[in-house]
């Protein structure tokens, strides 16, 4: 049953005209309904608080806050405002149409329940470091005009090693009291290889409560992003729950041009040799290559040159393969 406090704060926030608070602390009933198994009261109300908020009369545009969290989510989440549109991020076509439907399906998200669907939101990202995941989630934030909210496991299960439920708990109510795009960054965390037992034992719990949390969310409208480098250690269970599975992968020839373009301003760059540039580039992530482009304009610019060239880029390429390799040898000795 909904908690007195609640219907408290709900007559307290009606009385002091405060319509974010009152519809914040609904949909947080919404989501203790869900959680208590009452998933269609829990939709319908959803529904009408949707409603009720678009029934209200729009004022001037309010900017979202994006202060840090404060109290018991500080150092569980960091707020960042989005910076990025999906126009930045260069990825193959089929994967910028899978994000464009995502975000289509969350604009559209009424019409679709009116329609008796469920909007998709909760998403894996698949793929190598520097690949775009943490961009994409943030660039998925900045078309929905909604706050990223980033949630690092590794550090949060190093942390609280014996709590990390309680407090990925906390996490999923703020994402059921707050719409955001929630991305939890280094997700194979929770089914990484842990040698000493009462790791293997937290491990199973953290497992546990994310599948249960990610079922029971249905009273909100967050976006909930997982993005991980070893989909190989995820459990089966877990990638069931997700509405789309997106792969991230290395950048193609065309790719490699179309990031390299992107990140030349204010050089010019006439007569570049694109097919010696991707060689240059191959095997190196889409971070990478950016890298290497900034440091090449950077150069220029200090010698007061207008243009950049073929050689330029090469150089820098090169130098982050060196870098790749000196920092692999490293780790295998
Ligand atoms: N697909 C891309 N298009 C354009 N720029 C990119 C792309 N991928 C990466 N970058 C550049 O590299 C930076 C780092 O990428 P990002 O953090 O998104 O990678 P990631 O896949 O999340 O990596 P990790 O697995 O290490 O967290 C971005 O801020 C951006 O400058």
């Amino acid at each position: 049953m909904t908690n007195t406090k609640q219907i408290l704060a709900l007559l307290r926030s009606r009385a002091e005209g405060d319509d974010d608070a009152f519809y914040s602390i609904a949909l947080q009933v919404a989501a203790s309904e869900a959680r208590q198994g009452h998933k269609t009261t829990a939709e319908e109300m959803r529904a009408e608080i949707e409603r009720a908020r678009a029934r209200r009369p729009r004022g001037p545009s309010i900017p979202i806050a994006f202060n840090q969290p404060r109290g018991n989510l500080e150092g569980l989440i960091e707020v960042r405002e989005p910076r990025f549109r999906m126009k930045d991020v260069v990825l193959a076509p089929k994967l910028v149409e899978r994000i464009a439907d995502v975000v289509l399906q969350q604009r559209k998200r009424e019409w679709l329940r009116e329609h008796g669907r469920v909007p998709g939101r909760r998403l894996l990202f698949v793929g190598p470091p520097g690949s775009g995941k943490t961009m994409s989630a943030e660039a998925l934030a900045g078309e929905l005009h909604l706050p990223l909210y980033v949630i690092r496991l590794e550090g949060l299960i190093t942390r609280f090693m014996g709590d990390t439920a309680a407090k990925l708990r906390l996490v999923f109510d703020e994402s059921a009291k707050r719409r955001g795009v929630y991305l939890f960054d280094e997700f194979d965390a929770v089914g990484g290889h842990r040698t000493a037992p009462n790791d293997v034992a937290e491990m199973r719990r953290v497992l546990n409560s994310f599948l249960q949390f990610m079922e029971e969310e249905s009273a909100t409208d967050s976006l909930i992003v997982c993005a991980t480098n070893h989909p190989e250690l995820l459990d089966r269970a877990l990638l069931r729950r997700y509405d789309q599975v997106l792969e991230f992968a290395a950048p193609s020839r065309e790719q490699i041009r179309e990031i390299v373009t992107n990140h030349l301003r204010p050089m010019k760059a006439a007569r570049i040799a694109w097919t010696k540039v991707a060689e240059a580039a191959q095997h190196l992530s889409q971070s990478e290559i950016v890298r290497a482009t900034d440091d090449a304009v950077k150069s220029a610019i200090l010698a007061e040159r207008k243009a950049i060239s073929t050689d330029d880029l090469v150089k820098r390429l090169t130098e982050r393969q060196d870098m790749r390799v000196s920092f692999s040898e490293r780790r295998i000795t």
